[in-house]
């Protein structure tokens, strides 16, 4: 068992992240007066002790002696308590209360998708924890359902959100300077992803990203390759799943806003997300019903979001806590950029990046940053600029609108009207077809009474988390999903010139000659009537005296060249 400190050993693993390791530990004496918790010996906590890389670099060290009192003092139900910070040598660590229960990330991977009533009540929870910290001026910023411990109890669960400040250690300029980022693609704020400024908004787009997985089984934006997924987040707009609910998409869509500042608050949002999970609800009456379906009017913006310290534009970088990485700069373009586990889609399972990777290629959703060439790491300055140019945009800059300006070609592109497309043009036969019979449209939601049936066996008025259901499917949505992805328009093209009828040969029958055998019997017809008429109608009898007819004649000439033939064939035995 290895020691941490004096006060704990750690005792078996619990998993890895891109971050450091967590274990199962054991406190060995009752801590100092610098912990949050004392403890007492004997008592289990959980330890992360973060990668070495990280505890070596003197500037995290620094930011992690600073951000202690931040990280100790962040309290609350639904928030893993950070106990106690170790610092010691090269080793750095962060004790943590011990959640029994697997991370969200596990949970839905494990079991499914959740009820739209039991994902509301659970993204209400991680809201309050954000409403908290928010109000504190901690942002997260890397909000995942990974990030997200389950403890279980009575057949209950309750969320609580870990890895607070993990992003904020990793925005040192020592990793700044050297191209690293922190972040994960699939849960990454626009904002963040083109390095604008951020505030506490970043995290209401993350939970809107995490609510959307918990009820679809999968995040909004996926693809081939994290720049990808970051264009996405930059350009597209989620796409309507059938099993949501209007109320609850409503709070997805404005929690998913390009825009930060039409995200509601964490607080806002965790009110509009227990008002939606009451309309919805088996159980709900008309008055939650009509809530629900306002819950638009909640989902007021926070009118002073906490802004996250040395991001470019951030409007105070000693909001929170002093830090010692320099003005902000503009040209930053992004300190926190994101990478993907190997070997799994862009999406849920990815770890938090904070560390450099030289994993390449277009499978690997790894490859965010082209890999630092051999001695250009440290080119970068504090916050990510150039030291020689601070003009020269972010390397990473120039992939994304290289990905982008890609996309864009493509898209024009790609898009092809069935009816030109070759690959998709068939004859068009002139059958009269019956016309698809339209299916029923669905019966809206009575407004009044309570609805019939719910979302799922789980139900908020059954008090649990329940599954999304497989089949029954109690709520349509009421509108068709709006055409979001139009086609681009396309250029008018010239009027085709009408086709010339194809001209039938003048000569219907082909006589080809050799290599036909209608033509080769045609040619021998024609041959025998053109012999036949020689020797009828010219002098030929006459010249040759015989007065034998034209097939007498023919008989004999067979005769002559059978008899000829004999004989050669006799002469040549004989003379053997
Ligand atoms: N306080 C805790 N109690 C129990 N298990 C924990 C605790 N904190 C983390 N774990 C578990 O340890 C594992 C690793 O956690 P960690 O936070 O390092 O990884 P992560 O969040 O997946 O990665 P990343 O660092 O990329 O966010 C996870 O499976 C998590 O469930």
């Amino acid at each position: 068992m290895r020691p941490v400190g004096s006060k704990y050993f750690l005792e078996e693993p619990l998993g890895r992240g891109a971050t450091g390791t967590v274990w199962r530990a054991r406190q060995r004496e009752t801590a100092g007066a610098e912990a949050a918790v004392a403890g007492q010996p004997g008592e289990t906590v959980a330890i992360k002790v973060l990668k070495e890389e990280l505890a070596s670099d003197p500037d995290i060290v620094m930011r992690f002696l600073r951000e202690r009192s931040v990280l100790l003092r962040l309290t609350h139900p639904n928030i893993v308590r950070v106990r106690d910070l170790v610092v010691e040598g090269d080793l750095l660590a962060l004790v943590m209360d011990l959640v029994e229960g697997p991370d969200l990330h596990r949970y839905l991977r494990e079991n499914g998708p959740f009820s739209p009533v039991g994902a509301a009540l659970l993204t209400a929870q991680i809201a309050d924890a954000l409403a908290a910290s928010h109000a504190d001026g901690v942002v997260h910023r890397d909000l995942k359902p990974a990030n997200v411990l389950l403890r279980q109890y009575g057949g209950q669960m309750h969320p609580l959100l870990t890895d607070f400040g993990i992003a904020r250690l990793a925005d040192s300029p020592g990793l700044t300077r050297t191209q690293e980022f922190v972040g994960t693609p699939a849960y990454v704020a626009p904002e963040s992803a083109e390095g604008r400024p951020q505030t506490s908004a970043v995290d209401i787009y993350g939970a809107g990203i995490l609510l959307y997985e918990l009820v679809t089984g999968r995040p909004p934006f996926a693809g081939g390759s994290a720049l990808e997924v970051l264009h996405q987040h930059l350009s597209a707009e989620p796409r309507r799943p059938s099993t949501v609910p209007d109320p609850l998409w409503t709070v997805i869509e404005r929690c998913l806003s390009k825009n930060p500042d039409r995200r509601p608050s964490a607080e806002n949002l965790a009110r509009g997300l227990r008002v939606v999970a009451e309309g919805i609800g088996v159980h709900a009456n008309s008055a939650q019903i009509a809530a629900a379906e306002n819950v638009g009017a909640l989902l007021l913006p926070d009118p002073d979001p906490a802004a996250v310290p040395d991001t470019p534009g951030a409007a105070d970088p000693t909001q929170v806590l002093p830090h010692g990485a320099g003005a902000v700069d503009p040209n930053a373009a992004t300190s926190f950029l994101p990478h993907t586990g190997a070997g799994n889609p862009v999406g849920a399972a990815d770890p938090t990046a904070v560390l450099p990777t030289n994993r390449g290629g277009a499978a690997d959703p790894t490859a965010v940053m082209p890999p630092v060439p051999p001695g250009q790491a440290g080119q970068y300055g504090q916050q990510g600029h150039r030291s020689g140019g601070p003009e020269e945009p972010h390397p990473w800059q120039n992939q994304l609108r290289a990905a982008r300006d890609r996309n864009e070609q493509t898209q024009v592109q790609q898009y092809l009207d069935p009816d030109e497309d070759p690959l998709r043009r068939r004859p068009q036969r002139q059958v009269a077809r019956p016309q698809p019979q339209q299916p029923p449209q669905r019966q809206q939601r009575p407004q009044q009474g309570p609805p019939q049936g719910g979302y799922g066996q789980g139900g908020y008025d059954q008090g649990g988390y329940g599954r999304q259901p497989q089949q029954r499917q109690q709520y349509a949505p009421q509108q068709q999903q709006p055409q979001r992805y139009a086609p681009p328009p396309q250029p008018e093209r010239p009027a085709r010139e009408p086709r010339q009828p194809r001209q039938r040969s003048a000569n219907p029958m082909k006589i080809p000659g050799l290599g036909c055998l209608k033509g080769c019997l045609f040619t021998i017809l024609i041959l025998f009537v053109a012999s036949w008429l020689i020797w009828e109608l010219s002098p030929l009898q006459e010249w040759i005296g015989t007065g034998k007819s034209y097939w007498q004649q023919l008989g004999d000439i067979v005769d002559t060249v059978s008899k000829w033939i004999g004989d050669l064939g006799g002469n040549s035995s004989g003379q053997q």
